[in-house]
């Protein structure tokens, strides 16, 4: 079975050949099968954003000479020594963004926005009149009712809170059919009950229709609770990749230098997953 996603000896640095140049990935090779959830934390600048930008092939990694670094999803060609695989547009049917920058069309409806995870499976036309059909709309529909918005489902986007939008991205993720969803920093600049509530919902779609997940967080307390693997990042490498209960105290202050004691010791709230969510189940982070 292939994995929901592969990386392989990928790489990315930015700056001009001439200047001043950062690798922001440094040779990082992943495995996330399939139906796997994995958080993905470190410091600010690590390379969360630009790995899981990497692995939705919507940033090219460095061309290192053929075949030595790629991406795949499914078996499917994301990227390849630098460039778009051909059959990109196919591989990322199966993977849903949960992003903050690509988030959604504010002056559309609720429920237009969910529909845009059909484009992939109908007619450029039909897409781009906004026709869909009755099956369509159902589908939005039940999407919405899942995530717990059916009701602004005719509202436009923008009147919605930070969360709720968040919600709304989850269930295109689920209209789209996608089988891997990547969100980047799903939880940032929300209230400690909206990013619960995200994270629940996150967490229970990929439970529930078996769908990869992978999560990059500031937050340590939300990977340990909602987790059961856990990728760390600094300085672009993987410096751990393994489950939440291992990592400790010590490390997580090395991992995170000045900012530790804001981002792992104390939590000002207790992070309660849901039911069932992973191994590590109505954990209180204290
Ligand atoms: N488009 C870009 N051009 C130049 N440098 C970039 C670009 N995007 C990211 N970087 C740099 O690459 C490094 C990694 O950034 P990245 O956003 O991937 O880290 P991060 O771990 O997601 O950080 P944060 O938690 O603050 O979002 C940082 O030093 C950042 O400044």
């Amino acid at each position: 079975m292939a994995a929901a996603l592969q990386l392989d000896r990928v790489s990315k640095t930015y700056g001009a050949k001439a200047g001043p140049q950062l690798r922001a990935v440094d040779n990082v090779s992943l495995v996330i099968g399939e139906g796997e959830r994995v958080a993905l934390i470190g410091a600010s600048g690590s390379g969360k954003s630009t790995l899981i930008r990497l692995a939705a092939g919507l940033v090219l990694a460095d061309a290192r000479g053929a075949g030595s670094a790629a991406v795949h999803a499914f078996g499917m060609r994301v990227q390849e020594n630098g460039r778009l695989a051909r059959e990109v547009r196919a591989a990322r049917r199966n993977i849903g963004l949960v992003f903050q920058q690509f988030a959604l069309s504010g002056r559309l409806s609720v429920m237009t926005n969910v529909l845009v995870g059909v484009l992939g499976r109908i007619s450029a036309l039909r897409g781009s009149l906004g026709l869909f059909n009755a099956d369509e709309r159902r589908t939005a529909y039940a999407a919405l009712a899942e995530v717990g918005i059916s009701q602004h489902a005719a509202k436009r986007a923008r009147e919605l809170s930070g969360g709720q939008q968040q919600r709304v991205a989850i269930a295109r993720a689920l209209v789209q059919g996608a089988r891997l969803v990547l969100a980047d920093e799903p939880i940032a600049s929300l209230d400690p009950k909206s990013a619960k509530r995200v994270m629940d919902t996150l967490v229970t779609m990929s439970r529930d229709h078996g769908i990869a997940l992978v999560v990059s967080l500031h937050q340590v307390d939300y990977a340990t609770a909602y987790f059961d693997r856990v990728v760390a990042m600094n300085g672009g490498r993987v410096v751990f990749d393994g489950p939440a209960s291992r990592l400790d105290a010590a490390f997580l202050t090395e991992l995170y230098g000045a900012s530790a004691e804001e981002l792992i010791l104390p939590s000002q709230f207790a992070v309660t997953a849901p039911a069932g969510a992973d191994a590590r189940t109505s954990q209180t982070v204290s």
